[in-house]
């Protein structure tokens, strides 16, 4: 099984905690964590982050036969990125939504989230745990409605 992780806007500048870990993790090592640990979940992983909304959306509308579901954190554009919204309800794979952070312990314009109803699941807050989270939500989803079993047989 196939995941396609898209971080958006400015995920790549940001520093992450790792579960029970001292420190911080800058990007590239959120994703070697990140990797390391769908790998032993049985699942592979491609990355992609971008600052552009265009990109984003380039990305999902092709993850149709290369991915399996669409990990995403959309970042500011959660808040307002009708056009992400859309290419996630056309693209035909399913997307599960991670927001690290509560969006309510931030400004009010942080609690509406448009992307989120294009997105079959939601972990918010949990930190980097919520990729993790995702990962598995998705991958029950599938196993529960053969999708990925008919992709991987094509
Ligand atoms: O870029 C980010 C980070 C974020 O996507 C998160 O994962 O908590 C939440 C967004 O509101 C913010 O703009």
């Amino acid at each position: 099984m196939k995941f396609l992780v898209i971080n958006g806007p400015n995920l790549n500048m940001m520093h992450f905690t790792e579960p029970g870990v001292a420190g911080q993790l800058d990007y590239n090592g959120l994703l070697d964590y990140l990797e390391l640990c769908c790998t032993q979940m049985g699942m592979e992983v491609e990355f992609f982050q971008s600052n552009h909304e265009g990109d984003l959306i380039d990305e999902i509308q092709s993850a149709a036969g290369r991915a399996d579901g669409i990990i995403l954190n959309p970042g500011g554009y959660a808040h307002y990125s009708v056009a992400i919204l859309d290419a996630l309800r056309l693209c035909g794979v399913p997307a599960v939504e991670v927001l690290l952070s509560e969006p309510d312990e931030h400004e009010p314009f942080r609690k509406t989230d448009v992307v989120s109803f294009g997105c079959q699941g939601h972990f918010i807050g949990e930190g980097i745990s919520g990729y993790l989270h995702a990962a598995a939500y998705l991958a029950q989803l599938l196993r529960l409605d053969g999708s990925a079993h008919t992709h991987l047989v094509m």
